[in-house]
């Protein structure tokens, strides 16, 4: 809904121009009969989103947050003013309807223009269709926040733009509503937040426990399992994952262990999802699902792992390893032709190379293919994930054998792990990642998971180590000494 209403909050920044705004917002809600969001953008002082988080971080309030260093791009949002769970095949589509009918009641204001601007929609969709009735995300949940900050660029160029969302209705008290934007707005202009805001570093690592679901040992048999079902042709590519549950002395700290993953994983998305009910879901995972920018597509085929040398020199012989690898290309290749496979009912011309190249991260290397689209007309970001997720870069080929075979082998539920994570914009941008390398964070206890693609000539051990170098990232962030 576009706005007739003559606001703009950044060149008329006064309680009493708010209060006016507010109470037309309140004239046009009278007249339509509905409630609607109304979200005001302002550019702010430069802040960091995460020492935002941290600053207000309560445990029983939802949040949001992603930040992927190498593309100097940060958004936080916390605490729903609008928010929807969906489950079943059907939940992409019923989080979009949701969103529609969201902006078609909106009333959108200010710096515009700038980059993440205006109301997200943090949406998050776990592995499976269906959850448990116990676990702590739904399938499909999606939310507005009553604020949002983010940033983006550095230097001079770096711009930061704080968002408050509110709904207002018929019997909205619109003036306690102007006065808590007010004050947040005071606060998002007045403090500083950044980095060094965390301080974060110097706090000690907690002692802890740390035990395998069903050992190692269960690990090795599934693997062994899954290689025997291949051969057998009942698929041909499983991911297989494993969970380890955490128990800490002292309640974990997400906020000090998203600093360190950060700082450690620049080209990774580091992210929370907190649920409002005192837990969160983190990780830094290196794989893009989707971005939808300006009518462009971008997703990725990620898979294929080796460890990172501890000389350049062994290094580059892992790197040229991995790339020589026929077991780890096929890996790669299968996720590639999945992408091609079921995008090709929507039309897009993609583009990518025809070999991979390398992603390196700093305990692992994958191997990696960047895929590019221009998006026809009416298909929309989470057409796109509705038929990419869940790649075989986390489920499996054929899809539908190697999820039953992932339910009938691993001895934990998934939920968020492996699942699709990320943000749309009222504009139809969106930002979508893979929740890998992640743990679900419960006070003082936390489960994390890793898995590896299995396919002909699979070795357990070697799946082994990998999922072990891959669980060390979180490990580390943690509990260890140093980020
Ligand atoms: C399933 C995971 O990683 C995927 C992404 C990259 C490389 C992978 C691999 O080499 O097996 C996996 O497909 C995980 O980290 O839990």
């Amino acid at each position: 809904m576009s706005s007739s209403l003559s606001v703009d909050p950044a060149s008329n920044q006064s309680p009493a121009a708010l209060l006016g705004f507010l109470k037309q917002c309140q004239t046009s809600a009278a007249r339509l009969k509905r409630p609607l969001l109304v979200s005001i953008s302002l550019e702010v002082p430069a802040l960091d989103p995460l020492a935002v988080l941290a600053t207000i971080y309560e445990p029983g309030e939802r949040h949001f947050y992603v930040e992927r260093p190498t593309e100097n791009l940060a958004i936080a949002g916390a605490e729903a003013v609008l928010e929807f769970s969906a489950s079943g095949p059907e939940r992409f589509e019923r989080v979009q309807d949701f969103i529609d009918q969201t902006l078609a009641s909106a009333i959108i204001v200010g710096d515009q223009g700038l980059p993440l601007s205006g109301p997200h929609f943090f949406t998050a969709f776990s592995f499976f269709n269906d959850v448990g009735a116990s676990e702590p995300f739904a399938s499909a949940s999606v939310f507005v926040p009553r604020w949002q900050v983010a940033t983006r660029g550095t230097g001079e160029s770096r711009r930061t733009l704080a968002v408050a969302n509110l709904q207002l209705g018929e019997d909205s008290d619109v003036e306690a509503a102007c006065e808590k934007i007010w004050r947040a707005h005071q606060r998002f202009s007045g403090f500083a937040l950044g980095a060094e805001a965390l301080k974060l570093d110097d706090a000690q690592p907690p002692r802890v426990t740390l035990s395998e679901l069903g050992g190692e040992a269960h690990y090795v048999a599934a693997v062994r399992r899954a290689v025997e079902q291949i051969e057998a042709g009942e698929f041909e590519k499983i991911v297989l994952a494993r969970a380890k549950d955490l128990v800490s002395e002292v309640p974990l700290h997400p906020m000090q262990a998203l600093h360190g993953l950060r700082q450690r994983f620049r080209e990774c998305y580091a992210f929370s999802l907190a649920n409002g009910q005192g837990q969160s879901f983190i990780g830094a995972s290196p794989e893009r699902l989707v971005r939808v920018h300006g009518g462009m597509l971008q997703t990725e085929a990620l898979a294929g792992s080796s460890p990172r040398g501890t000389t350049e020199e062994e290094d580059a012989v892992f790197a040229a390893a991995l790339l020589r690898s026929d077991k780890d290309r096929h890996e790669q290749r299968l996720v590639l032709d999945a992408i091609v496979r079921h995008l090709a009912p929507l039309g897009l011309q993609l583009e990518f190379d025809a070999v991979p190249g390398l992603r390196r991260l700093d305990n692992v290397q994958h191997l990696h293919t960047p895929v590019r689209a221009a998006l026809p007309v009416g298909v929309r970001a989470l057409d796109v994930i509705s038929r990419l997720h869940p790649t075989p870069a986390v489920g499996g080929v054929p899809r539908v054998a190697a999820c039953a075979g992932i339910r009938a082998i691993e001895n934990f539920p998934r939920g968020l792990y492996a699942g699709a994570l990320g943000w749309i914009d009222s504009r139809g941008n969106a930002e979508f990642f893979v929740g890998l390398r992640s743990a679900l964070i419960d006070g003082a206890k936390a489960r994390l998971y890793a898995g590896a693609g299995i396919v002909a000539g699979s070795q357990p051990e070697q799946e082994l180590a990998e999922t072990a170098l891959k669980f060390e990232a979180m490990e580390r962030a943690l509990f260890a000494t140093k980020a």
